[in-house]
Formats: C-alpha cells, sequence, structure tokens
C-alpha cells in the first residue's frame, strides 16, 4: 500500500505536542534513578519490545549504572494502525529465562494486552520475577485489567492517539523528538 506522505507531514505540522523534548528526558531521568535503585544487583535480562520501544529503551539503559544483558522481542498488535488487533508474536525471546529477573521496556502501556501477554510468557518461560517499564501510561478504562500498571512509568498522557519517541503515527514519526498526539484523534 502506497503511503500518503503529504498527509503524513500534516499529521506532524497539525499535531499537539504533549511533551517536549526535555520534558521527556527527564521523565527517562527519573525513571533510571528508579531502577537503579531496584535492580543494580540482581543481574536481570532487559529486553526492548520492538519496535515501539526502540528509542526509550535505547536512552534509559545507558543511563543503568548496573551489569544487565540486553535483548529484544517483538510483539504486534497495532501493525501500523490506530486500532488494536490481535497480538502477533516476531520475535520470541531466545535467551533462558529460567530463576532470571527480566525488565520489559516498552514505548506505551494503552489497553495493556501487549505488556501483559508479554509478563504471562516472561511468567511461564520460568523467569523469578518480571518487571515492566513503560514511557508513558495512557489514561482511560479500556485496560486489559482494571488493575494493570507497569512497574515504572515516565509519563501520563489523556485518551489521545499519540506519537513520537518510538511511537508510530502509520508506521512514521517514531523519529519524533517529543510525544505528539493527533489532532482529532
Ligand atoms: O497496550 P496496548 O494496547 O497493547 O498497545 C501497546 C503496544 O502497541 C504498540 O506496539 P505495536 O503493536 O504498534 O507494534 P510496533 O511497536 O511494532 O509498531 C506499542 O509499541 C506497544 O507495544
Ligand atoms: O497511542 C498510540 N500511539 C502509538 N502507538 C500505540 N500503540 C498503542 N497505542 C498507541
Amino acid at each position: 500500500m502506497s503511503v500518503d506522505l503529504a498527509h503524513i507531514r500534516q499529521v506532524m505540522a497539525e499535531a499537539d505536542c504533549l511533551y517536549t523534548e526535555a520534558e521527556v528526558e527527564a521523565a527517562i531521568d527519573r525513571v533510571a534513578v528508579a531502577i537503579n535503585a531496584d535492580l543494580a544487583e540482581r543481574n536481570p535480562i532487559v529486553f526492548c519490545v520492538m519496535n515501539g520501544g526502540l528509542i526509550f529503551a535505547g536512552k534509559l539503559v545507558t543511563k543503568l549504572g548496573f551489569p544487565l544483558e540486553l535483548s529484544y522481542l517483538h510483539a504486534t498488535r497495532y501493525r501500523n494502525e490506530t486500532q488494536g488487533g490481535d497480538l502477533f508474536w516476531k520475535a520470541k525471546p531466545e535467551i533462558s529465562l529460567i530463576d532470571r529477573d527480566v525488565l520489559i521496556i516498552d514505548d506505551i502501556l494503552d489497553e495493556g494486552h501487549t505488556l501483559s501477554a508479554i509478563v504471562d510468557f516472561c511468567h511461564q518461560a520460568g523467569a523469578r520475577a518480571v518487571l515492566t517499564a513503560v514511557l508513558i501510561d495512557k489514561d482511560h478504562q479500556r485496560k486489559a485489567r482494571p488493575d494493570l500498571k507497569a512497574d515504572y512509568v515516565g509519563l501520563g498522557c489523556s485518551d489521545r492517539y499519540i506519537f513520537g519517541y518510538g511511537m508510530d503515527y502509520k508506521g512514521y514519526w517514531r523519529n519524533a523528538a517529543g510525544i505528539y498526539a493527533v489532532k482529532g484523534l
């Protein structure tokens, strides 16, 4: 399917900036402080959830001052759309999780089906503890479970479709240096 780049550019031009780059960077710093305090002695395996987790994970891990192993997994349910569907695993962890502490890093906790499925997978694979860090938690009543929370949360946002800092609009603007909401969504 061909992409209408004029539309992609227009979405950026008309978007509302929810958080500037400086605000996002300050949030990443705060998350790093909390994780450094909790995980420094636990030799965790850290998983970046591709694709959206890429920017947050990359920035966050450079601020973690303790030994860790870094890998990735890829589970997707939006597939460049603005509405989620069934979860599809593109890449499962290959490293053994047995008796390991695991930290999952993703960009957004929206309805939470993605993070829930990843956490369940890690427990079933024998992880001792599974912790989660998200850059942003969207505020609405459609969570996969009512009590669903990440252990480490950078920022919150209202119930709009957002992009930037790893999050995409139709596959674009993951590179935006700020967090933006699409006009009208
Ligand atoms: O909380 P949820 O409603 O489950 O949505 C959150 C997930 O959706 C996005 O991934 P997406 O499926 O778009 O895959 P991608 O990162 O590869 O684009 C995002 O990166 C999270 O992983
Ligand atoms: O609001 C969003 N923006 C980008 N990706 C997403 N994945 C779930 N929700 C969102």
